[in-house]
């Protein structure tokens, strides 16, 4: 479909934000006589690599459900808007994730593709995640490996790709633009993985269970002053709980509970023996300990939960207000245990932003 118009008002407002907290940055009213005046001969304008940089980083300090904001200033931005194919777009996938994974010391990173434009959709990778491990759906219906990754491991299934058959196959990329729809392995020695293990239970080994190090959202569109970059794909470091009490905890994900509740000998006939919860609790324990062991970057829930508050603190005092969404911000295990728990937020929606695209009709 063609690049909607841009919204003046939205660009008009950004370049604003930009220059008032970017005094380095020159004299407003020229910049928005040029970016007014692009938008009027060509529908769209083009962000400088300050404002690019700058738009991302905003982007993220304004994400209402995101718990690791203190460190949004530290992004680090890779401007690839020249890039529009689908084959370049995937190598500079594999480039993004062997520059932010390092040896494990993770960097948080956000490479920009080319926006939609009048008349020229822009890139889309199909995968959510640049890492993610295949779902086979069996004939009985139960799946091997990630069942989140059911449909996208049919499609490259269908497209030709064939794995392994482990519980841990990472899927190609897939990746769409100028109408070609292209499929590309994701290289071994740009997958850190952590094979997961228990401080204090050696049978916890055998599991076989893993994780890799960076997550990174490619499923997601960066707005940023009425300018839409669809093919934004960023990441972080993880928080251990979304590995360890969501990722191979959950029923309709690897269902590892009752596996590490048999392990520890306890009584799974009633849930009010509480043995989920001892099962969560040291399921969560081996993957910080074998990411912390392994020094690859990982952070804990009690950790993440005083860092925010520290954020939150700071914005406030910067005069600003700062979005956070409750149900999203508290850890999916232990909550009450953590300081988020215990407040109130303002859910207000701002942009810059990331923003979730509507499904590909
Ligand atoms: C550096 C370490 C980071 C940590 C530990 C962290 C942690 C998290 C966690 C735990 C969530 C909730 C995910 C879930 O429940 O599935 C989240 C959400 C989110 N994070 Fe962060 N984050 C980090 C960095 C970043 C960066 C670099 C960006 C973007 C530049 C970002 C943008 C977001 C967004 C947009 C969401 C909401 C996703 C959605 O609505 O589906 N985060 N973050
Ligand atoms: N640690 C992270 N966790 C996530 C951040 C955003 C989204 C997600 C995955 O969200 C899925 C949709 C809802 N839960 C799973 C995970 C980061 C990913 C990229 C930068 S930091």
């Amino acid at each position: 479909e063609r690049g909607e118009e841009i919204d003046r008002r939205e660009a008009e407002d950004f370049i604003r934000l930009h220059h008032a907290e970017n005094p380095g940055a020159g004299p407003v009213d020229l910049r928005l006589r040029e970016v007014l005046s692009e938008i009027d001969q060509t529908g769209t304008y083009t962000h400088t690599t300050s404002e690019l940089t700058f738009g991302a980083r905003v982007a993220w300090r304004n994400s209402s459900r995101c718990i690791g904001r203190l460190y949004w200033k530290s992004l680090q931005v890779r401007d690839r808007r020249h890039i529009d194919t689908a084959d370049c777009v995937a190598e500079e996938c594999v480039e993004h994730l062997r520059a932010a994974t390092g040896k494990g010391r993770i960097r948080p990173t956000i490479t920009v593709f080319a926006p939609d434009r009048p008349g020229e959709r822009a890139p889309r990778i199909l995968n959510d995640q640049l890492i993610r491990y295949a779902g086979y759906t069996r004939e009985d219906g139960s799946v091997l490996g990630d069942p989140a990754n059911a449909e996208i491991t049919r499609r490259a299934l269908r497209m030709g790709w064939r794995g392994e058959g482990t519980r841990f196959d990472v899927l190609p990329l897939v990746v769409e633009a100028k109408g070609a729809l292209i499929m590309r392995e994701v290289p071994d020695e740009v997958v850190l993985e952590v094979p997961l293990r228990h401080p204090a239970f050696p049978w916890f080994a055998g599991l076989g269970l893993k994780w890799h190090a960076v997550p990174a959202i490619s499923n997601m569109s960066l707005e940023i002053g009425g300018v839409t970059y669809p093919c934004a794909p960023f990441n972080g470091w993880y928080m251990g709980t979304e590995i360890g009490a969501r990722n191979l905890a959950d029923r309709d994900r690897y269902d590892q509970l009752p596996v590490v509740a048999e392990g520890l000998g306890l009584d799974t006939s009633h849930d009010r023996t509480l043995w989920r919860d001892q099962a969560l609790v040291e399921l969560n324990v081996a993957v910080l300990h074998s990411f912390a062991e392994d020094g690859v970057t990982i952070t804990d829930h009690h950790t993440e939960a005083r860092r925010f508050l520290t954020h939150l603190e700071r914005e406030e005092r910067s005069g600003r207000v700062c979005p956070a969404d409750w149900s999203w911000i508290v850890p999916p295990m232990s909550g009450a245990a953590t300081p988020v728990f215990h407040r109130y937020y303002d859910d207000v929606a701002l942009t810059p932003a990331y923003v979730h695209r509507p499904p590909l009709a």
